[in-house]
């Protein structure tokens, strides 16, 4: 273990900070959201998923306000119901475990306001899954799929757009001098910043697209890059030996951000800076927009059904797919409370598998988050120390920043940039794009 000393977690306990306007007001909301819709289309969900399916919504209606009513008055958290046996992704043993270790820890059991910010979020979309999963015909239902696809519906100019300039890349590049190619890989790398700026539960599962072509928009936001370690990362891209251009790919969002990262391993599969690519979407219904592999398949099948360049990239899509080439894999640990640090411990497979990998690309505030702990890090330190006992391979974090750890600036970053916008560090008006070697 590497010898690293901690700053305190970020926590709902200190009043007034993102954390507790989190838990007090943002998490109640997308709740009650998922509450109102299963009450509202109880009917129709009794004709799709069966009978039972109508009156099974009034139970799960109930034990979700039973849990918004637990987290508005500062509750203990439950056990969660184990074993869950026809749940392929079972993680309900972790989950019970880190409430053992908090209470063998602390002498009290984890409440909402008194545990850390991380475990309490993920938490509560756990607990929402459980309450499905108890419901038998509605045990694999996703509460968020409609919106998920409604964003990408919305989406369409800048998907468009986006595919448009995919496919004109990929027909031209035997003619692109290798700096050409640079500034088209790393306006990709752009693209896939930007469309981690919305999600939907930073809108409380408002709504939230990409209304327009965002490639227009690039060279105005270069400056809210405020890690941009693009130069690197092309150099570690070129020189990766042939056999080992192996990429991991920890998603986040569905919708335009999906889009935006496909399109971005499609350059780089084109290009032949990549030969591999493993996709991890997450396993239960999580922060709302998060892709599922069920999600990744129908944006793959929706695209396909486009005319145009859309249609085109997403069939070569499903080639990849199918030749195995592009993989998609499934793993519980990135839908538990737990931070990247504790997974070769938690999940020693998955560490291994991704430590195969030649880079490890992590999209968005969560998964940041999970990479710097969520402590209350100074800005100013090093994005290595900060991964603290998580030293896979090289990887990539690819994020704006909306609420969670920033570091790796320069002394006095922070305080600039603050000048300019007090909000900068939640708002997701500024990125990152930074990589970590190990070297
Ligand atoms: O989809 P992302 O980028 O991981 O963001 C998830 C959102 O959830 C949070 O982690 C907390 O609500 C925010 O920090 C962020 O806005
Ligand atoms: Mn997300």
């Amino acid at each position: 273990m590497m010898d690293v000393s901690h700053p305190p977690v970020l926590s709902p306990s200190n009043i007034g900070s993102f954390a507790y306007l989190t838990v007090k007001d943002r998490l109640p909301v997308i709740l009650t959201r998922v509450i109102d819709y299963l009450y509202r289309e109880r009917i129709s969900l009794g004709l799709k998923y069966g009978e039972a399916a109508q009156e099974g919504c009034k139970e799960v209606v109930s034990r979700l306000s039973q849990m918004k009513n637990e987290m508005q008055t500062n509750k203990d958290f439950q056990l969660l119901w184990s074993p869950q046996p026809n749940n392929p992704y079972d993680d309900s043993e972790i989950w019970n475990q880190q409430f053992e270790s908090y209470v063998s820890t602390y002498g009290v059991s984890p409440k909402w306001f008194a545990a850390s910010w991380l475990y309490a979020e993920c938490y509560m979309y756990a607990r929402i899954h459980e309450a499905l999963y108890l419901c038998d015909p509605l045990r694999d239902f996703d509460p968020f799929e409609e919106q998920k696809q409604k964003s990408l519906v919305d989406s369409q100019i800048a998907v468009e757009a986006l595919t448009d300039k995919v496919s004109s890349i990929c027909s031209a590049l035997s003619s692109h001098t290798q700096d050409q190619l640079k500034q088209h890989v790393l306006k990709f790398f752009e693209v896939s910043l930007w469309g981690n700026k919305c999600d939907l539960s930073i809108s409380s599962g408002g709504e939230c697209c990409q209304a327009e072509d965002v490639f227009s928009s690039l060279e105005k936001l270069r400056s809210n890059i405020i890690v941009n370690d693009s130069n690197m990362l092309w150099q570690l891209l070129i020189s990766l030996p042939e056999d080992q251009r192996d990429i991991a790919l920890v998603l986040d969002n569905a919708g335009f951000e999906l889009i935006s990262d496909l399109c971005l391993m499609t350059i780089l599969m084109e290009a032949g800076l990549t030969t591999s690519l493993t996709l991890y979407p997450k396993t239960r219904p999580w922060f709302v927009s998060d892709a599922l592999e069920k999600d990744l398949r129908w944006t793959v099948d929706k695209l396909r059904s486009n005319s145009g360049s859309g249609g085109q990239i997403a069939t070569k899509w499903s080639s990849y797919l199918s030749d195995g080439r592009w993989k998609i894999c499934n793993s519980k640990f990135w839908t538990t409370g737990y931070d990247y640090a504790e997974m070769s411990k938690l999940s020693p497979d998955l560490y291994s598998q991704l430590s195969k990998a030649s880079l490890i690309i992590f999209k968005g505030d969560l998964n940041y988050r999970k990479l710097t702990g969520d402590l209350e890090w100074p800005t100013d330190t090093k994005f290595e120390y900060a991964l603290q006992d998580f030293r896979p391979t090289p990887l990539l974090a690819v994020r704006t920043a909306k609420g969670g750890p920033v570091v790796g600036l320069l002394p006095g970053q922070s305080k600039t940039i603050s000048s300019v916008d007090r909000d900068w560090n939640i708002n997701g008006d500024y990125g990152m794009i930074q990589l970590c070697t190990f070297s």
